[in-house]
Protein backbone atom coordinates (compact mmCIF):
# COMPACT_ATOMS: atom_id res chain seq x y z
CA UNK A 1 0.00 0.00 0.00
CA UNK A 2 2.76 2.67 0.91
CA UNK A 3 4.52 1.53 -2.12
CA UNK A 4 1.47 3.50 -3.75
CA UNK A 5 2.26 6.72 -2.68
CA UNK A 6 4.05 9.14 -4.26
CA UNK A 7 5.05 11.19 -0.96
CA UNK A 8 3.38 12.16 2.34
CA UNK A 9 1.81 15.45 2.27
CA UNK A 10 0.82 15.76 6.23
CA UNK A 11 2.21 13.08 8.73
CA UNK A 12 -0.07 11.66 11.40
CA UNK A 13 1.63 13.74 14.23
CA UNK A 14 0.93 17.17 12.07
CA UNK A 15 -2.57 15.69 11.46
CA UNK A 16 -3.41 15.18 14.64
CA UNK A 17 -1.65 18.57 16.42
CA UNK A 18 -4.29 19.90 13.71
CA UNK A 19 -6.98 17.92 14.47
CA UNK A 20 -6.26 19.20 18.43
CA UNK A 21 -6.51 22.94 17.62
CA UNK A 22 -9.73 22.35 15.69
CA UNK A 23 -11.72 20.47 18.14
CA UNK A 24 -10.25 23.37 20.68
CA UNK A 25 -11.90 25.81 18.52
CA UNK A 26 -15.24 23.92 18.05
CA UNK A 27 -15.82 23.61 21.34
CA UNK A 28 -15.37 27.34 22.23
CA UNK A 29 -17.49 27.90 19.35
CA UNK A 30 -20.49 25.57 19.82
CA UNK A 31 -20.43 26.10 23.36
CA UNK A 32 -24.45 26.05 25.18
CA UNK A 33 -25.67 24.92 21.29
CA UNK A 34 -25.64 21.24 21.83
CA UNK A 35 -24.48 21.02 17.81
CA UNK A 36 -25.61 18.15 15.68
CA UNK A 37 -22.32 16.77 14.71
CA UNK A 38 -22.83 14.97 11.13
CA UNK A 39 -19.91 12.99 9.31
CA UNK A 40 -20.10 12.53 5.60
CA UNK A 41 -19.43 9.20 5.47
CA UNK A 42 -17.49 7.27 4.15
CA UNK A 43 -14.39 9.62 3.94
CA UNK A 44 -14.96 11.36 7.59
CA UNK A 45 -15.40 8.75 9.56
CA UNK A 46 -11.57 8.66 10.56
CA UNK A 47 -11.39 12.91 10.99
CA UNK A 48 -14.65 12.62 12.76
CA UNK A 49 -13.97 10.34 15.44
CA UNK A 50 -10.65 11.85 15.90
CA UNK A 51 -12.29 15.34 16.35
CA UNK A 52 -15.07 14.32 18.33
CA UNK A 53 -12.72 13.35 20.71
CA UNK A 54 -11.27 16.42 21.36
CA UNK A 55 -14.53 18.20 21.61
CA UNK A 56 -15.22 19.03 25.56
CA UNK A 57 -18.66 20.03 25.09
CA UNK A 58 -22.22 18.12 24.72
CA UNK A 59 -22.83 17.53 21.18
CA UNK A 60 -25.32 15.04 19.33
CA UNK A 61 -23.86 13.03 16.17
CA UNK A 62 -25.05 11.31 13.46
CA UNK A 63 -23.98 9.86 9.95
CA UNK A 64 -24.96 10.27 6.11
CA UNK A 65 -23.39 8.69 3.51
CA UNK A 66 -22.91 10.49 0.18
CA UNK A 67 -20.72 9.31 -2.74
CA UNK A 68 -20.18 11.02 -5.86
CA UNK A 69 -16.51 9.40 -6.74
CA UNK A 70 -17.38 5.42 -7.31
CA UNK A 71 -14.27 4.18 -9.00
CA UNK A 72 -12.68 7.39 -10.49
CA UNK A 73 -10.59 10.14 -9.36
CA UNK A 74 -12.99 12.83 -10.99
CA UNK A 75 -16.68 13.77 -9.36
CA UNK A 76 -19.44 12.18 -11.46
CA UNK A 77 -21.17 15.42 -10.63
CA UNK A 78 -23.96 13.54 -9.10
CA UNK A 79 -24.22 13.31 -5.39
CA UNK A 80 -26.15 10.43 -4.24
CA UNK A 81 -27.69 10.11 -0.79
CA UNK A 82 -26.90 6.25 0.54
CA UNK A 83 -27.81 7.14 3.93
CA UNK A 84 -30.23 9.39 5.68
CA UNK A 85 -29.90 11.31 8.96
CA UNK A 86 -31.91 9.53 11.68
CA UNK A 87 -32.97 12.49 13.76
CA UNK A 88 -34.51 15.77 12.42
CA UNK A 89 -32.31 18.79 12.16
CA UNK A 90 -34.87 21.78 12.30
CA UNK A 91 -33.94 24.09 14.80
CA UNK A 92 -30.52 22.63 15.11
CA UNK A 93 -27.64 23.72 14.82
CA UNK A 94 -24.90 21.63 12.54
CA UNK A 95 -21.75 20.91 11.84
CA UNK A 96 -21.25 18.93 8.95
CA UNK A 97 -17.67 17.36 9.30
CA UNK A 98 -15.94 16.40 5.66
CA UNK A 99 -12.84 15.09 5.04
CA UNK A 100 -11.96 17.16 1.88
CA UNK A 101 -13.76 19.89 -0.58
CA UNK A 102 -12.40 19.10 -4.13
CA UNK A 103 -14.68 19.99 -6.52
CA UNK A 104 -17.09 21.20 -3.71
CA UNK A 105 -20.27 19.53 -5.58
CA UNK A 106 -20.76 17.32 -2.56
CA UNK A 107 -20.99 19.99 0.35
CA UNK A 108 -23.35 22.41 -2.14
CA UNK A 109 -25.75 19.78 -2.25
CA UNK A 110 -25.64 18.60 1.58
CA UNK A 111 -25.50 22.30 2.40
CA UNK A 112 -28.71 22.92 0.64
CA UNK A 113 -30.47 19.91 1.99
CA UNK A 114 -29.75 20.51 5.52
CA UNK A 115 -31.08 24.17 5.03
CA UNK A 116 -34.32 23.12 3.24
CA UNK A 117 -35.42 21.10 5.73
CA UNK A 118 -35.13 24.57 8.15
CA UNK A 119 -31.62 23.79 10.31
CA UNK A 120 -31.16 26.77 12.61
CA UNK A 121 -27.36 27.11 11.38
CA UNK A 122 -25.08 24.96 9.30
CA UNK A 123 -21.40 25.06 9.46
CA UNK A 124 -18.43 23.34 7.91
CA UNK A 125 -14.97 21.71 9.43
CA UNK A 126 -12.79 20.10 6.69
CA UNK A 127 -9.65 18.73 7.40
CA UNK A 128 -8.51 19.13 3.91
CA UNK A 129 -9.07 21.84 1.08
CA UNK A 130 -8.12 21.23 -2.65
CA UNK A 131 -9.46 25.00 -3.79
CA UNK A 132 -7.57 24.35 -6.90
CA UNK A 133 -10.68 21.56 -7.89
CA UNK A 134 -13.37 23.82 -7.39
CA UNK A 135 -16.33 24.26 -9.42
CA UNK A 136 -18.93 25.69 -7.44
CA UNK A 137 -18.14 28.67 -4.86
CA UNK A 138 -17.71 27.15 -1.45
CA UNK A 139 -15.80 28.27 1.80
CA UNK A 140 -16.02 26.20 4.52
CA UNK A 141 -16.27 27.67 8.00
CA UNK A 142 -12.97 25.89 9.64
CA UNK A 143 -10.00 23.85 7.72
CA UNK A 144 -7.13 22.20 8.38
CA UNK A 145 -4.95 21.94 5.66
CA UNK A 146 -4.79 23.11 2.10
CA UNK A 147 -3.72 20.78 -0.36
CA UNK A 148 -2.39 20.66 -3.92
CA UNK A 149 -4.13 19.93 -7.10
CA UNK A 150 -3.10 16.23 -6.47
CA UNK A 151 -5.24 13.49 -6.13
CA UNK A 152 -4.83 11.86 -2.30
CA UNK A 153 -5.38 9.01 -0.38
CA UNK A 154 -5.41 8.23 3.78
CA UNK A 155 -6.72 9.35 6.76
CA UNK A 156 -10.13 8.04 5.53
CA UNK A 157 -9.61 9.17 1.69
CA UNK A 158 -9.95 6.70 -0.54
CA UNK A 159 -8.95 5.77 -4.13
CA UNK A 160 -11.25 2.95 -5.33
CA UNK A 161 -11.71 2.28 -1.43
CA UNK A 162 -8.43 1.26 -0.48
CA UNK A 163 -5.98 3.82 1.22
CA UNK A 164 -8.43 4.48 3.98
CA UNK A 165 -6.60 2.98 6.65
CA UNK A 166 -3.63 5.03 6.31
CA UNK A 167 -2.21 7.39 9.03
CA UNK A 168 -1.31 10.22 7.25
CA UNK A 169 -2.50 11.62 3.34
CA UNK A 170 0.08 11.18 0.40
CA UNK A 171 -0.40 11.68 -3.22
CA UNK A 172 -1.14 8.52 -5.03
CA UNK A 173 1.35 7.77 -7.81
CA UNK A 174 -0.35 8.56 -10.60
CA UNK A 175 0.21 4.85 -12.36
CA UNK A 176 -2.13 3.59 -9.94
CA UNK A 177 -4.83 4.92 -11.45
CA UNK A 178 -4.13 6.18 -15.08
CA UNK A 179 -4.72 4.02 -17.54
CA UNK A 180 -1.72 3.31 -19.82
O1 LIG B 1 -15.92 18.44 -3.14
P1 LIG B 1 -16.19 17.16 -3.88
O2 LIG B 1 -15.58 17.16 -5.27
O3 LIG B 1 -17.64 16.80 -3.92
O4 LIG B 1 -15.38 15.98 -3.14
C1 LIG B 1 -15.43 15.75 -1.77
C2 LIG B 1 -16.20 14.50 -1.42
O5 LIG B 1 -15.70 13.38 -2.17
C3 LIG B 1 -15.36 12.31 -1.31
O6 LIG B 1 -16.44 11.45 -1.14
P2 LIG B 1 -16.82 10.26 -2.17
O7 LIG B 1 -17.92 10.71 -3.07
O8 LIG B 1 -15.56 9.76 -2.81
O9 LIG B 1 -17.40 9.16 -1.21
P3 LIG B 1 -16.60 8.45 0.02
O10 LIG B 1 -16.56 9.49 1.13
O11 LIG B 1 -17.42 7.28 0.36
O12 LIG B 1 -15.22 8.12 -0.47
C4 LIG B 1 -15.01 13.02 -0.01
O13 LIG B 1 -15.13 12.16 1.10
C5 LIG B 1 -15.98 14.16 0.04
O14 LIG B 1 -17.22 13.78 0.63
N1 LIG C 1 -8.87 11.86 -2.90
C1 LIG C 1 -9.84 11.01 -2.48
N2 LIG C 1 -11.14 11.31 -2.53
C2 LIG C 1 -11.47 12.53 -3.02
C3 LIG C 1 -10.51 13.45 -3.45
C4 LIG C 1 -9.13 13.10 -3.40
O1 LIG C 1 -8.20 13.87 -3.78
N3 LIG C 1 -11.19 14.55 -3.87
C5 LIG C 1 -12.51 14.29 -3.68
N4 LIG C 1 -12.69 13.08 -3.19
MG1 LIG D 1 -14.23 8.44 -2.20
Amino acid sequence: MQNDIQSILFTEEEIQHKVNELGEQLSRDFDNRNPLVICVLKGAFVFMSDLVKRMTIPLEIDFMAVSSYGQATRSSGVVKIIKDLDVPVEGRDVLIVEDIIDSGLTLSYLIDVLERRNALSVSIVTLFDKPAGRSVELEPDYKGFTLPHEFVVGYGLDYAEKYRNLPYIGILKREVYAKP
